[in-house]
């Protein structure tokens, strides 16, 4: 398992192991000891499976406020997408900037996005499956969002808004500017 940290504090990229042979391929995918040696401290009690049938379906940028806040370890078993973290941490030196890295059944990257970043992604390919654990069971009543296409976060998505498919929730998501972040940077 490769472990990186990105250019946004406390987010990683994990590259499990595949083990090719003629059948195919073996992947320890998570070891709670592996994962602890990046992000001590945390426990992942919730996997989350979603399927989308099309390219360029958006789903974000959501995240759970406090005392729901949710860390997401989160990998593309088949398909492709683009998947964007946006720092939402008052008094982190990378506060309202984000990052974007592709996750792919080829790539087979997984990535750690803590509580206190809001997280998206643009599926690159119709047929994709979107597999991730979390870190607190799922609490409609905290659910949250900024809207995709923000001008203020002004994330580079890789389908224009024309082409873009959202579900109802998210076509009306509040802007970053509206939004008041609960959550600290504490390092
Ligand atoms: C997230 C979630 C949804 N649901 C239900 C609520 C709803 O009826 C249906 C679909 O929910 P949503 O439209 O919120 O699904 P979706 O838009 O896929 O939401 C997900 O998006 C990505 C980007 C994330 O980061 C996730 O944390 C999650 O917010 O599934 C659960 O039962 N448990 C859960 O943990």
């Amino acid at each position: 398992m490769l472990i990186e940290e990105l250019a946004l504090p406390g987010v990683y990229l994990f590259t499990p192991k595949r083990h090719g042979d003629d059948r195919g391929f073996f992947s320890e995918t998570f070891s709670k000891v592996q994962f602890a040696e990046a992000v001590p401290g945390v426990e992942l009690i919730q996997d989350n499976h979603s399927f989308s049938k099309d390219m360029g379906v958006i789903r974000g940028l959501h995240f759970q406020l406090p005392p729901h806040a949710q860390g997401k370890l989160v990998r593309v078993p088949n398909g492709r997408v683009l998947d964007v973290v946006v720092d939402l941490r008052v008094g982190s030196p990378t506060y309202g900037q984000h990052l974007s890295v592709e996750l792919s059944g080829e790539n087979w990257k997984q990535l750690w996005v803590p509580a206190g970043f809001a997280h998206g992604f643009c599926t690159l390919e119709a047929n994709t499956e979107f597999c991730y654990k979390v870190s607190a069971y799922y609490a409609p009543e905290s659910d949250s969002g900024i809207i995709y296409n923000d001008p203020d976060l002004a994330i580079d998505w890789p389908v224009g808004e024309d082409k873009a498919i959202l579900s109802a929730k998210d076509q009306k998501l509040q802007k970053f500017r509206d939004f008041t972040s609960p959550y600290i940077f504490n390092e």
